[in-house]
């Protein structure tokens, strides 16, 4: 990677040139970035990463083999109508925005071009991020491992097709709110039992970060790991039997369903909104 090109310049942008950056991929200075209107942010980012800010699209796009594309859903029309002219054969568009299909890229910038679509979680800021990435059909197998070079300084990368990634948002892409959920239960949970909060929180995260090592670390699956707690009459069996009865499995199978199916339609309805804007062949 010679050069990248970030548009838009918030969390998920930070958490990227972030990894970046720790990781040499890149001299920081090749790293140019832009944002709307927040001079505060350009500051900081550049004395705390070393990256060229800019609003100029000409010293931006010029040359960069890689663009990626952080702004909100609401702006990737405008986004999009602003640098369609500087959009070249070899460059790789990668986009993090949510719900916008490859084929709306294309389509507003009325060109065919390798677009690669990511769908990282906010662990990315802490370099934990469960990422997925799909290519469009014009995406070259280096372009594809230029993306996952990037993803791979910011956690682990699976490669889906693009009509998985709803699925992707439902499951890992708003995941670590469904972990942080739970979380907020058991610190709950530490009040009525009357444990104090900062011990609650220490045996809280400690218990988190150590099921997550053993899932990671030990070849049993999660349902032995499960039954390896459950002493039979004893107190994992009492409060797992109470969590069945409030089919707590069930609502985390739903909710993720449900998450899966908002994704679905917010693509579609964004999809929808973005055909008018498609020029005609
Ligand atoms: N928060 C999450 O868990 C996840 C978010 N995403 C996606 O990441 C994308 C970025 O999210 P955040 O970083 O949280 O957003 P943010 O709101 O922190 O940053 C958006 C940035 O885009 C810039 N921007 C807007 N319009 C622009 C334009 N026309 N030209 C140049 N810059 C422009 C803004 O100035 C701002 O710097 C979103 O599309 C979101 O769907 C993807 C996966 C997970
Ligand atoms: O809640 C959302 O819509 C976004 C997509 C994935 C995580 N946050």
């Amino acid at each position: 990677m010679k050069k990248i090109a970030f548009i838009g310049a918030g969390s998920m942008a930070e958490a990227i040139i972030s990894g970046l950056v720790t990781q040499r991929v890149i001299q920081p200075a090749n790293i140019f970035v832009t944002n709307k209107r927040n001079d505060d942010r350009f500051n900081y980012l550049a004395e705390q990463y070393g990256v060229t800010t800019t609003r100029s699209l000409q010293p931006l796009l010029q040359d960069a083999d890689l663009v990626v594309l952080a702004v909100k859903p609401k702006d990737i029309l405008e986004t999009m109508q602003s640098i369609k002219g500087y959009i070249r054969e070899e460059m790789l568009l990668l986009s993090v925005v949510a719900g916008v299909h490859t084929s709306s890229l294309e389509g507003i910038a009325n060109k065919q071009f390798s677009i690669v679509r990511a769908m990282p979680n906010t662990s990315a800021t802490v370099g934990k991020s469960a990422t997925a990435l799909a290519a469009n059909g014009h995406t070259k197998e280096s372009q594809l491992q230029t993306a996952i070079t990037l993803f791979e300084t910011v956690g682990t990368v699976a490669i889906v097709e693009e009509n998985q990634l709803d699925a992707v948002t439902g499951l890992s892409g708003s995941g670590p709110a469904y972990i942080y959920y739970l979380v907020e239960a058991l610190e709950r949970s530490a009040e009525t039992i009357g444990l104090d909060s900062q011990t609650a929180k220490q045996l809280i995260l400690q218990t988190l970060l150590g099921a997550a090592d053993m899932l990671q670390k030990s070849p049993k699956t999660p349902a032995v790991l499960r039954k390896e707690v459950t002493s039979p009459g004893g107190t994992t069996e009492a409060g797992l039997k109470e969590l069945q009865a409030h089919q707590v499995q069930e609502a985390f199978i739903a909710c993720v369903q449900e998450a899966t199916e908002q994704s679905k339609r917010m693509g579609d309805q964004i999809s929808k909104e973005l055909a008018k804007y498609v020029v005609p062949q």
